[in-house]
């Protein structure tokens, strides 16, 4: 049975007082075995709604439309009691608040091992082993300091590394990491990618890692999916993207980062700004064109494999 996640024609709405508010639209995603893949995207695209809905964690208010294939199953058909299940122990979410998840009146080192003793999958004493070898592992050298504090004492960088020890408690099959590296300083972010490295070669069938440090999705992830407007726009291989970004919103997202000179994507332009069928980018892109404005691009493969949603490669423009 296939351990890929393989998400197609994901879309995702919320109800609002006037309508809807698609937050996601038409995804299709393959999350391979052995393989690292980083969702990048600026702030609001929908990364972490992604993210979620592999689990079922959006609030219930969420429409999800499309499938999310695990083993022969589809994730989003699962009942709350199956979810149970799979959650932690099969696929595991590192989710990016951890004031949310952690709770306040408990101390950190029983939170930790928790989930594990309820599932039965390690005894205590493994169990605390595991925590506290992990707790290490994310950069804290006396672990027992930690175990005794209760969230509201640790630092939000702190609560981060926290989180991401939680994440993996279960050994789980698959890691969704959203945002792990938040809040941390450049030695800490070092570690915690070096410990998700690690992880990802030992441990684990895959991870997916949702991040707005592009240097680590560079580091850590085989593949990258770009996402933006709840569309994905480009994705393949990561030196491809990286090296020779092809939509144009790659291209101005990579020439915005500080080593390439920190150029801003241009801002939308306001008489464009009320298109919404052609392509989500069209109010920003250098290049839009009357076709862009009025049609989504589909998805065009390109020689080197891999997958761009612009009518720039559309050849016919
Ligand atoms: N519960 C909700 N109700 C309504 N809209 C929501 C809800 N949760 C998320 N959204 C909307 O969905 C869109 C995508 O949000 P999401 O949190 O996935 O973005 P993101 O890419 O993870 O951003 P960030 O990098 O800031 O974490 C946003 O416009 C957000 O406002
Ligand atoms: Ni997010």
């Amino acid at each position: 049975m296939s351990k890929d996640i393989e998400i197609r024609n994901l879309c995702v709405s919320f109800p609002e007082k006037n309508g809807v508010s698609q937050v996601v639209t038409d995804v299709h995603a393959l999350f391979g075995e052995g393989v690292v893949t980083g969702l990048i995207g600026e702030s609001g695209s929908g990364k972490s709604v992604l993210g979620m809905s592999i689990l079922q964690l959006l609030p219930k208010n969420a429409v999800v439309e499309g499938s999310c294939m695990y083993e022969g199953r589809n994730l989003y058909n699962l009942t709350q009691e199956e979810m149970r299940k799979i959650r932690g122990q099969e696929i595991a979410l590192i989710p990016q608040n951890p004031s949310e998840s952690l709770n306040p009146i408990r101390r950190i080192g029983k939170q930790l091992i928790e989930g594990v003793t309820a599932h039965k999958s390690l005894s205590r004493k493994e169990a605390r082993n595991r925590r506290d070898a992990l707790l290490v592992r994310f950069g804290f050298p006396e672990p027992e300091k930690i175990n005794r504090a209760y969230t509201f004492q640790l630092s939000g960088g702190m609560n981060q590394r926290v989180i991401s020890a939680l994440g993996l408690m279960e050994q789980p099959e698959w890691v969704i990491a959203d945002e792990p590296t938040k809040g941390l300083d450049a030695i800490l972010r070092r570690q915690v990618y070096r410990v998700l490295k690690e992880i990802s070669e030992q441990e684990t069938r895959g991870m997916i890692v949702i991040t707005h440090d592009i240097a680590l999705a560079g580091a850590l992830c085989k593949r990258l999916m770009v996402l933006y407007k709840g569309t994905v726009l480009e994705q393949g291989e990561t030196a491809q993207i990286l090296e020779n970004p092809a939509h144009p919103y790659t291209q101005g997202l990579i020439a915005s980062l500080p080593e390439k000179g920190m150029h801003p994507i241009r801002r939308a332009d306001p008489g464009k700004i009320s298109e919404t069928k052609g392509c989500r980018f069209y109010p920003r892109c250098p290049y839009g064109t009357e076709k862009c404005r009025k049609t989504l691009p589909p998805e065009i493969q390109l020689p080197d494999g891999r997958l761009v949603r612009c009518n720039r490669y559309a050849g016919d423009i």
